[in-house]
């Protein structure tokens, strides 16, 4: 906070008046509402129980988005359980709920009346365009609906070749972060786009890439000013607010501003080519690039309510890089640190993946390759490497918490017993169901890493903590949920199923509902062409230099989880990457 007031101060004169006079209207607005909300109605989370706000004026929010927050996440439901009263600005009351009867409400049966917040879909509007991130209600189904289909099996199957031919770049590399980032990019801009960002042929991450890498932490970073988005959105003309940020002398600010510019022009040069080459292609060489085929679905659909116009066309092309490239690079890294801690692990995985190739390899096509192949089909029955992605997504998911706002006033119904009661949830009398108000405009934040906690708790028992990827194995555990006896208001019993809403085998990590992950096929398949083709050629170890030098390796949130190295040198350091071991396997 001091910082940003220091970078106010040092902003030029006219603009930090502009600015500081809409600050201080939109700060007495909601200094006056706060001092008169007890006048007007009681708080109907008085009885929830949370965390007292750190500050008056900033609440729980410099708590929560914290790099090093995720323990303080962590903490909200271990301490308080499901359903947590945090505050905002100003004492605003907020819900934080990991709780799964509530989750199904707020995510699936009333999904229309928790929409995802003013702030993420003004930014992203503004950032990527009007694409899926920045829209709502019946706009954003309609998208919806045309984008999804581009993600079906059988466009994934087409493009297996591309997937492998990127994985097989890989270098040896002793950052897996910064590797998998690359990776990440250019799997998704040649898959998506048909564009590559970066060819994987030097050492060094092109600044293209880092820039782009850079965008979601300098978001995060953003976090608190964010909160100020909505106000602004609705300021004046479009012009009158680009000329305000670009008048604006904040660093961070004028870096997104930049990045999104290139975003979009890159985005819109692309569609341009696209089009002639598809206009100029033949019928047996398609290309099959998913905005391609997002083109070609376009240009035959009647219409205008099956039709994606340019800015939302190129709106998805930025939404879809920057959905696809931190999420999967995050939890590969996790991944190849879980593998390279537990050895047993990474041999049975490799085992499994030697004895399929051994069974129907085939041989990539393209020039130069000798590395074996496996189909679609092949690569999603090996059930190790199935088990390891699951394990890791369920304890690690990289999005740890989305947020939502109820625009409508509605009724949640949650489970009152605490997640370490969780054993005697069977026991009608312990866990009895509450409800509660939450009235329109009321901030909740979906608690994705505590959910997948608390419902594995039932389901798992005791060691639900530990990373033990064999728990997937057992026949009867095919996803995780279970059904427990609840005693409602009225003091009768009814088997509730405590299962999350998630649409990835009871968990929350890609979430569900109608804004759930797009791209959760694809980013499975991704990963898993990657772990094969890394793990049938190298062998994974914790840094050697670790002990040495004595690094640890440390997990940040910037909305999405990412690695970062700490050494206990003199004094305590830290940068980000993941520096692993590497050994070729003859
Ligand atoms: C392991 C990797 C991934 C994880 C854990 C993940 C997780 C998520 C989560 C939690 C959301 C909900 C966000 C919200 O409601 O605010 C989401 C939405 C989304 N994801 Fe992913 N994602 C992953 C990979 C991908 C990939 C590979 C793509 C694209 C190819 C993608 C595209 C999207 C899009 C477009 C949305 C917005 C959907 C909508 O609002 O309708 N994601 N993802």
């Amino acid at each position: 906070m001091s910082k940003l007031v220091y970078d106010i101060l040092t902003w030029p004169t006219g603009t930090r008046a502009v600015i500081t006079d809409l600050l201080i209207y939109y700060f007495l607005y909601r200094f006056t509402r706060w001092l008169l909300k007890p006048l007007w109605f009681s708080s109907p989370f008085r009885n929830i129980p949370g965390p007292p706000p750190s500050s008056w004026f900033m609440g729980n929010l410099n708590q929560l988005f914290n790099p090093k927050g995720l323990e303080f996440h962590q903490h909200l439901s271990d301490r308080f359980g499901g359903m947590v009263k945090t505050y905002g600005f100003f004492g605003d009351e907020q819900l934080y709920v990991s709780d799964p009867l509530a989750l199904q409400s707020i995510i699936v049966k009333d999904q229309d009346a928790f929409e995802e917040t003013e702030v993420f879909i003004e930014t992203n509007r503004v950032i990527f365009g009007p694409g899926l991130v920045a829209t709502t209600g019946d706009v954003h189904k309609r998208q919806r609906k045309i984008v999804a289909p581009v993600f079906a099996v059988p466009q994934l199957k087409a493009l297996m070749p591309v997937f492998y031919d990127v994985a097989e770049k890989w270098q040896r590399n002793r950052d897996m972060s910064e590797w998998m980032s690359r990776v990440a990019l250019e799997t998704i801009g040649r898959t998506v786009l048909g564009y590559s960002f970066d060819p994987l042929d030097s050492p060094h991450n092109n600044p293209y890439t880092s820039a782009i890498k850079d965008l979601i932490p300098t978001l995060f970073s953003l976090s608190l000013l964010r909160q100020f988005a909505p106000f602004f959105a609705h300021l004046g003309s479009p012009s009158f607010r680009r000329w305000l940020v670009e008048q604006t002398p904040h660093k961070a600010i004028q870096k997104v501003k930049d990045m999104s510019d290139v975003m979009h022009h890159t985005a819109q040069n692309i569609l341009n080519e696209k089009r002639e080459i598809l206009h100029r292609e033949q019928t047996e060489n398609k290309s099959k690039d998913i905005i391609s085929v997002l083109l070609r679905v376009n240009d035959q659909a009647r219409g205008a309510e099956e039709k994606l116009t340019d800015a939302e066309l190129t709106g998805q092309m930025t939404v879809l890089i920057f959905g696809a490239q931190d999420t999967t690079s995050s939890v590969l890294s996790r991944v190849l640190y879980l593998l390279s801690v537990h050895q047993d692990v990474q041999d049975k995985v490799r085992e499994e993946i030697r004895a399929a190739v051994a069974a129907h390899g085939v041989y990539g096509e393209s020039e130069g390759t000798s590395s074996p192949r496996l189909s679609y089909d092949e690569v999603i029955a090996l059930p190790w490497l199935e088990s390891v992605i699951k394990e890791t997504l369920r304890l690690y998911p990289p999005v740890p918490f989305v947020r939502r706002t109820a625009i409508k006033d509605t009724t949640l119904l949650y489970s009152s017993s605490h997640p370490s009661e969780s054993a005697s949830l069977s026991d009608p009398s312990l866990s009895p169901i509450q409800h509660i108000r939450v009235p329109e405009g009321t901030t909740l934040f979906v608690g994705i890493a505590n959910a997948n906690r608390i419902a594995s708790k039932s389901v798992w028992g005791s060691d639900a903590d530990d990373w033990k990827p064999q728990r997937w194995l057992e026949v009867d555990h095919q996803d995780q949920s279970s059904e427990e006896d609840i005693k409602g208001d009225n003091g009768e019993t009814s088997k509730v199923r405590m299962k999350l809403p998630g649409i990835y085998h009871g968990m929350l990590s890609f979430l569900g509902g109608g804004r759930s992950c797009i791209g959760y096929k694809f980013a499975q398949i991704e990963m898993k062409i990657l772990l094969i083709t890394l793990l049938l050629r190298f062998k994974f170890t914790p840094s050697p230099k670790s002990e040495i030098l004595q690094e640890e390796i440390v997990w940040n949130l910037s909305q999405i989880i990412s690695p970062s190295v700490r050494r206990n040198d003199v004094t305590v350091t830290e940068e980000k990457g993941l520096p692993l071991g590497v050994e070729v396997l003859s």
